[in-house]
């Protein structure tokens, strides 16, 4: 299964690209883990930067993928359920494409275009160590399935 992050936000500090690394590195060849990062818009109000970035997103959507955003909006899952959400969308065969808003948070063509909104916690996070939780949770969610060692019940 192909996944992709689209992440707004660029020129990360040396610990969040270490970290994002560290998880990415893990997936094996048949779960592909690959970042698209955006630069985030400076506009004159928040609804245009937004808007802009949102322009952006939508671009970066591989072709057919299932776009999944992280809001802390969203719903919340157990480890156990994030596995098995990924193996149905795995049976799907489509690409997923998760999707983290910048400084703003995302736009309302973006959340309307998701199939699912993912929330890693009820406290709004910065960007950044989003980007980190959600490589760990779905390389976690992926030894789940494996029967890796990584997960402990
Ligand atoms: C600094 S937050 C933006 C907060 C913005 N005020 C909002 O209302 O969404 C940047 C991005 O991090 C992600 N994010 C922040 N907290 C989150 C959480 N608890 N769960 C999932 N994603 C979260 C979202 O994608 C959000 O667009």
């Amino acid at each position: 299964m192909k996944l992709t992050l689209i992440a707004v936000g660029h020129k990360m500090p040396g610990w969040v690209n270490e970290a994002f690394a560290e998880y990415q590195r893990r997936f094996p060849p048949d779960w592909p883990f690959a970042l698209k990062e955006l630069k985030p818009e400076t506009a004159d109000s928040a609804a245009q930067t937004k808007a802009r970035e949102a322009d952006k997103i939508l671009a970066a959507v591989p072709k057919d993928a299932l776009l999944v955003t992280l809001d802390e909006r969203g719903r919340d899952l157990t480890t156990k359920a994030l596995a098995q959400q990924l193996e149905r969308w795995q049976l799907d065969a489509r690409p997923v494409a998760f999707v983290i808003g910048g400084t703003e948070g995302l736009d309302e063509r973006v959340k309307a275009a998701a199939h699912f909104s993912l929330r890693l916690s009820s406290l709004t996070l910065p960007h950044m160590l989003v980007r980190v939780l959600l490589a760990e949770q779905l390389y976690r969610a992926w030894s789940v399935l494996a029967g890796h060692p990584y997960h402990r019940e």
